[in-house]
């Protein structure tokens, strides 16, 4: 009790710091200063425009009267119209997809030239249903050119000073994960959006596995504001990993060395999701939406996300940012490689497979659990006080007892960084973890009927309901833990009857079964499992899993309660 207290204190002292601080940094800058006022047409209507202290309110000057506020942090860009035509129905508000010319370096939007303008446009995301963030547009009429221009340099004037945007990105972009639309996600959804913000990006398209690691190992970093990618889980993985690399390499840290603190990358990274689960697109934002996550980037608002690194005896295996899952999520994860001709269907096929299978694999796990139970602990969303208060203190160790031990046979064992929520299953395998806490959550799940797997899996794809309460599913949340395969009886673990049969239809199929490697291979035993790292296969029978607090900066505004009715957007005029 004392400690939340504490934790509420330090929080509002630290709140009260950072406000402190906004306000200086703002009483500095000139443009803040700036107040504008003048009567624009919009929509047809005659609004009394202001702007003052980053925000943009408009009233109408008749009845019915009404008033909206937009603060600049949600304005993408001001352009110059001089579209007269336009004026008959001063209704803009459209989706970008819906202008072509939008985004084109010979759009008004972009050319930065007056013309004599009698308008400008102004460009803006605003919150829609399930955490989307979307683009809309609005055109402000006047008589007089020289409040156009006025008007325009003002807001273009404020916004190149909003410090924390990206002029500049790597961006890589895999044509293959998910169902493969890499490419056109870019060109169709992404690249509009950022010609549109004015942001340079040097596009990257993969042309294999291991393609973006080894690029970030050897490429000049030091001009670009954020690095991102367009996939799945799979690619991010890629990204990151490599960014911790090369930062490694830079400050001559061995990642191999168990003990590590893995060294945190200066720049931030974003990711776009187009791969088959986009778990922690989900997880971040509350939504795969592509635009939702542009704009998250072209605002440049970022948070703290936890990695974890995976060692074996001798080296660093990898570090995930989402799951580490030993057993049946291993399994599906390599089944389902050799069905990836069937698009993200594959996940289904394989996890059908595997949970007929039941198949169970002894094991031991040690962690450091801490104290409090993560059912008993508030949800992971913006402006989250639990992942803003270890932001900014220490690891207390006085609140962790002693090392606790969990040894089994287990169908699944997981040490989830996130949620891992995806639209197939909203709340996730722990809905409570935090994405900044420095801490992982441990799910156990003990091997048990075929029965207990589906009433897992209902859980899974429940809106309401958590794995947490099940009897056979323990979960714990933990700074480190370690896992060992102490399987021994392969013959209890192999394939059962419905597998074989299924197998022996996949390999007259030309399908690889992993049986197919031969006897004495440890793929081909069913006794040890592999671990699905972030959709990734890894195979290593002793791990040891590390958190590493907030090591990365991550795009993201984090998933919000729904908006109140009558929030202000341009459309409502
Ligand atoms: N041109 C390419 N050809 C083959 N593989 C590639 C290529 N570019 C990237 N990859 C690899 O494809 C893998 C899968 O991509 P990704 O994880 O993004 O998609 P996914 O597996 O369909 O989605 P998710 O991880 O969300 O389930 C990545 O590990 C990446 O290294």
């Amino acid at each position: 009790m004392k400690t939340f207290v504490a934790m509420d204190k330090q929080r509002e002292i630290e709140q009260e710091k950072q406000r402190r601080e906004r306000l200086e940094a703002e009483e500095e800058d000139p443009s803040y200063r700036t107040v504008l006022l003048t009567t624009f047409v919009i929509r047809k209507k005659r609004c009394r425009v202001y702007f003052h202290r980053g925000a943009l309110i408009w009233e109408t000057e008749r009845s019915p009267y009404r008033r909206w506020t937009l603060s600049l942090t949600d304005v993408l860009t001001a352009s110059f119209s001089n579209d007269r035509n336009s004026g008959g129905t001063i209704n803009e508000t459209f989706r970008y997809r819906e202008r072509d010319s939008i985004g084109s370096n010979s759009s008004p939007s972009t050319n930065g030239s007056t013309n004599g303008a009698l308008g400008f446009v102004l460009h803006y995301a605003a919150r829609g249903s399930k955490n989307k963030l979307s683009h809309h547009s609005v055109t402000m009429k006047h008589d007089d050119p020289r409040q156009v221009a006025s008007w325009v340099k003002t807001l273009r004037n404020y916004i190149t000073n909003l410090r924390h945007r990206p002029r500049k990105i790597l961006l890589f972009v895999n044509p293959f994960g998910g169902k493969k639309k890499g490419l056109e996600i870019w060109e169709k959804r992404v690249q509009p959006l950022m010609n549109l913000a004015g942001v340079e990006a040097k596009v990257i398209v993969t042309e294999r596995a291991g393609h973006i690691h080894d690029y970030l190992m050897s490429c000049e970093l030091g001009s670009y504001h954020a690095v991102v990618c367009i996939g799945g889980d799979g690619t991010f993985s890629e990204l990151f990993n490599g960014l911790i690399s090369r930062t490694a390499r830079d400050r001559c840290i061995d990642l191999n060395e168990p003990d590590v603190d893995l060294p945190r990358p200066d720049i931030p990274v974003g990711m776009i999701p187009s791969g088959s689960t986009d778990t922690l697109a989900y997880s971040l934002h509350g939504t795969t939406d592509v635009e939702t996550a542009v704009l998250h980037i072209l605002f440049g608002d970022t948070t703290g996300l936890d990695v974890s690194s995976v060692h074996s005896d001798r080296e660093l295996l990898k570090i995930y940012a989402s799951i580490f899952s030993y057993g049946y999520l291993g399994d599906v994860i390599r089944d389902s490689e050799k069905f990836r001709w069937m698009g993200p269907q594959r996940y289904d096929y394989s996890g059908f497979k595997k949970i007929i299978a039941n198949k169970g694999y002894e094991g031991e796990v040690e962690l450091l659990p801490e104290t409090v139970h993560p059912a008993a602990c508030t949800r992971c969303t913006k402006n989250c006080s639990r992942c803003d208060f270890r932001m900014h203190n220490a690891d207390r160790t006085d609140d962790i007892p002693n090392t606790l031990t969990v040894k089994g046979k287990f169908f699944m064992v997981n040490g989830a960084n996130i949620s891992c929520a995806c639209s197939k299953s909203p709340m996730g395998f722990s809905p409570h973890c935090h994405i900044g806490d420095g801490c992982v959550d441990v799910i156990i799940v003990r091997h048990t009927s075929l029965f207990n797997n589906i009433r897992m899996l209902l859980r899974l794809t429940s809106k309401e309901k958590t794995l947490y309460d099940l009897p056979f599913v323990e979960v714990y949340r933990a700074r480190e833990f370690t896992f060992r395969a102490t399987s021994s009886e392969p013959s209890e673990t192999t394939s059962s009857s419905f597998e074989s049969c299924v197998e022996a239809v996949e390999a007259s199929n030309g399908e690889r079964s992993e049986g197919s490697l031969g006897p004495g291979s440890r793929l081909g035993s069913s006794a040890i499992s592999v671990w699905n790292c972030d959709g990734e296969v890894v195979d290593a029978s002793s791990v040891r899993i590390r958190v590493h607090r907030q090591l990365l900066k991550v795009f993201t505004r984090r998933m919000q309660a729904p908006a109140p009715k009558g929030t202000s957007c341009f459309c409502l005029l």
